[in-house]
């Protein structure tokens, strides 16, 4: 390395750690000042001057150090020479480091050196870097110099101890120089970048000054533009001031306008209004009038039907009470008959006897008055004549009694005969009767329309601490003993006041007929038992009780009182159920139909829906009950592989009524100890026949279903948990499913359309809903007042249900006065 290129490297160096800022400490060499710092080749010019000083021969001087290396140097002190060999020389033009003792210089590879020196027949000294000065003192001894040779050879000594200083010395600088040239070229890296960067920021510096001239410029452009724009928009303000007070005035006048075309069209929609409400009044009005005059006229038809029955009942009662009392006289006559008879036989008997008397007489008179023959035969003469007569009034009085009793006989005969021809005139009546009032008694239904709705309010039990609800009842229109509707009073919160409670009252819920908690179950039987008798007509009829659970549906449906066999006939019944009720009217219309030519047989099943699947409670209770599936599209309830069972007797349906309710799913709850857990249905097919003559025969085939539903139930209020929960809901989704289907009923929906088949209930009971079946609902209803809003639930309910008619008019008994 030369001194420029020294000084100019620690230069930059040094620049490099001004300009770029690097805290970073150059190493100890490099900081070192100038002046102290020694290149190798001054430290060889040193070298030079000492050797120069020590020995001539050693012609150095700085130039001719410059370009060779140290061990050059070596090589040629010891040749003499004073210049490197050509191989030297070659070596070094070879080698870019030979020009300079910079860094990188490299001695010749020592191993080579050692090579040669194993050649050697001297003994070999420990391996140093001087091996080859070693090597080269051998062979100059051998080469057999002079004197001189001896102190050159000390000399030669004296450089290699020298050379092997320098070389330590040059190895030590060659490191720092490395360190340092490394370090310089990094700062001289570092320099570069921080030039570059410095360029980088001025250019962006500048950039950034034209950016914000440009900004100056643009936001005094902006500002003038900004003024420009407020003064355009105030300009503008003005003018859409002005338009919009121009707009206003126009609107304003187009909207009185507006108001004025509309008020008039409103005047002419109101007396459109008025013309189609009085109109539409007018026709409803006359519709209503004429089906309450067509009911009235039915109604009178039916009443006047039912005097001329009466009447003729009547009629024919007299004459049945003529007729006993003809067969009376009949009957007294031929006792007096009798009773002749018998005079005229004891007569004859007295007078037989009499004439025996008189015989015996006669002969006594003859033994004591045998002289006097004349007197005698005189006297015997007319008590002759006198038995004669006697005898021929006997025979007479014989004779007449035998007529009597001849006539007494015809009489009785011919009386028999008219009971005979009567009774069968009666029986033809009847039958006649029975056909009439079948087809006006279907008639009325008819008109009761198919899905009639009665509302039952259970009495309140004993316990003190049950507030009941004050029920205000709506009289019959028909029937001002009976009540036809119902309002229930409410509470609820005040608009304003928070926590204060204002008194309310429900519309009227009105149904067929509403039984009080005074009614009995004989009251509701009285008024539904029709229905059972039209089910010996041959109709399909179910009727059902729903309500919230403990409302009473299974009180009203299966109630059976005991007996302890001390009451009278009437009270015999006590407070039995429909089912127990119906039981008994079924058989005994069985027996009085028999007597007008009808054959009947009753057979029956007493099912179950629990947790939505259809169980038999006559089956025997196994650890897993039968599940039984209802036929889909039959119209008759037809159910897959099971028979309905025979009931001959009304003992066999209370057998068989008696062994369901036990089998039947029940739990306690909070709301009832014994609350129905499913739904429960007792099916009677009765089927009628009557021979017509000629093989032919009349038959009538009814069905009645008797359905005892799960009470709807607040799962929360019920207390219920677990599996009693799970029934409890799928009670509520069987119930609200059966609401739907009625809905959609009562929109007057094709039952094909309806979804009977989601849940068993609904389509268990699709053969008896709808068009050719009567139904009837009770609506159960709680009467305490914690449980008023599940009483108008339940009412709404019913409401809906009312409303399927297909057929029938429905009640029309409306409610017309509270009470
Ligand atoms: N008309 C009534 N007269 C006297 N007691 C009644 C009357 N109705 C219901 N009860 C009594 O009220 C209680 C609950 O009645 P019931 O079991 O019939 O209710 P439910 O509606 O069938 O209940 P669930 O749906 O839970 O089966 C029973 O103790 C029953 O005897």
């Amino acid at each position: 390395m030369s001194d420029s290129q020294s000084n100019a490297r620690a230069q930059q160096s040094a620049m490099s750690q001004t300009a770029n800022g690097v805290k970073r400490p150059l190493s100890q060499s490099v900081s070192q000042p100038d002046p102290k710092r020694k290149t190798l080749a001054e430290k060889a010019g040193d070298f030079s001057g000492r050797a120069n000083n020590s020995g001539a021969g050693y012609g150095f001087n700085r130039s001719t150090v410059k370009g060779f290396s140290l061990k050059d140097v070596a090589k040629s002190s010891t040749t003499g020479t004073g210049l490197p060999t050509s191989r030297h020389t070659s070596n070094a033009s070879n080698s870019s480091y030979a020009s300079s003792v910079g860094p990188g210089n490299r001695p010749t590879s020592r191993s080579h050196i050692r090579a040669r020196s194993t050649t050697s027949t001297r003994a070999a000294r420990p391996a140093t870097s001087m091996g080859t000065r070693e090597d080269n003192k051998v062979q100059t001894g051998q080469n057999g110099q002079n004197g001189q040779n001896g102190q050159n050879g000390q000399n030669a000594t004296d450089i290699d101890e020298r050379l092997g200083k320098f070389e330590n010395e040059f190895q030590m600088m060659k490191a720092l120089m490395d360190t340092a040239a490394m370090d310089k070229d990094r700062h001289v890296e570092e320099l570069d970048i921080a030039k570059r960067r410095v360029t980088q920021l001025e250019a962006r510096k500048a950039e950034l000054q034209d950016d914000l001239d440009d900004a100056k410029r643009g936001l005094l452009a902006a500002t003038r533009d900004v003024q420009y724009l407020k003064d355009d928009l105030e300009k503008q303000r003005r003018n859409h001031e002005d338009d919009c007070e121009i707009l206003v005035r126009k609107h304003t006048r187009e909207l009185d306008e507006e108001r004025r075309l509309l008020s008039i069209e409103k005047e002419k929609h109101q007396a459109l209004l008025h013309q189609f409400e009085d109109k539409c009044g007018r026709e409803a009005e006359a519709q209503r009038e004429q089906l309450e005059r067509e009911l009235a006229e039915q109604r009178s038809r039916v009443s006047s039907l039912r005097q001329e029955k009466d009447l003729e009942v009547q009629r024919l009662n007299l004459q049945l009470q003529e007729r006993q009392l003809q067969l009376k006289n009949a009957d007294e006559e031929l006792r007096k008959a009798k009773d002749q008879i018998e005079d005229h036989e004891h007569t004859i008997l007295r007078l037989n006897a009499k004439v025996k008397q008189l015989e015996e007489n006669a002969k006594s008179l003859q033994e004591a008055y045998g002289s006097s023959e004349n007197r005698k035969d005189h006297q015997i003469g007319d008590m002759s004549r006198q038995l004669q007569e006697l005898e021929r009034r006997a025979e007479a009085a014989e004779r007449a009694a035998e007529d009597a009793k001849k006539a007494a006989k015809k009489t009785i005969e011919a009386s028999h005969e008219d009971v005979e021809k009567y009774k069968l005139q009666l029986k033809e009546k009847l039958v006649k009767e029975e056909e009439k009032r079948h087809k006006l008694f279907e008639q009325v239904q008819d008109l009761k329309g198919n899905v009639r709705v009665m509302c039952r309010i259970r009495p309140p039990g004993r316990d003190p601490s049950e507030v009941p609800v004050d029920f205000e009842y709506l009289e019959s229109e028909y029937d001002e003993d009976k009540f036809a509707g119902v309002v229930i009073p409410t509470e609820k919160d005040h608009p304003q006041e928070e926590g204060r409670k204002v008194a309310g009252r429900t519309p009227p819920f009105n149904f067929e007929r509403i039984f009080d908690p005074q009614c009995t179950n004989k009251d509701v039987f009285d008024e539904i038992s029709q229905l059972v008798q039209s089910v010996m007509d041959g109709k399909r009829v179910c009727i059902f009780c729903y309500g919230q659970t403990g409302s009473g549906k299974t009180y009203t449906m299966s109630n059976q009182s005991p007996r302890d066999g001390d009451q009278d006939e009437d009270e015999e019944d006590g407070d039995d159920g429909i089912i127990p009720r119906a039981k008994e009217m079924i058989f005994r219309e069985v027996e009085r139909l028999r007597a007008l030519g009808w054959e009947y047989s009753v057979e029956g099943s007493y099912l179950e829906v629990y947790k939505n699947k259809l169980y038999d409670l006559l089956a025997p209770r196994e650890a897993t009950p039968r599940t039984l599936e209802v036929k889909k599209v039959s119209d008759e309830l037809e159910i897959k592989d099971h028979d309905f069972t025979p009931l001959r007797t009304e003992d066999d349906l209370e057998y068989m009524v008696r062994t369901a309710e036990t089998n039947r799913h029940v739990a306690e709850t909070n709301m009832n100890r014994a609350s129905s857990r499913s739904h429960s249905i007792l099916v009677l097919k009765i089927r009628g026949r009557k021979a017509l003559g000629d093989g032919k025969y009349k038959t009538r085939e009814g069905t009645l279903n008797l359905i005892d539903l799960a009470g709807s139930e607040s799962v929360g209020r019920s207390g219920a948990t677990g599996d009693v929960a799970e029934e409890g809901r799928q009670i509520n989704m069987s119930l609200t499913h059966l609401g739907t289907v009625l809905k959609q009923l009562g929109e007057g929906r094709k039952k094909e359309s309806v979804d009977f088949s989601s849940y068993t209930l609904t389509q268990l009971l699709r053969p008896s809903l709808g068009e050719k079946c009567r139904t009837l609902m009770f609506v159960m209803v709680s009467p305490l007042k914690e449980n008023t809003k599940e009483t108008i639930s339940s009412l709404k309910f019913a409401e809906n249900a009312q409303k399927v008619k297909q057929g029938g008019g429905g009640p029309k008994n409306g409610p017309k006065k509270t009470r």
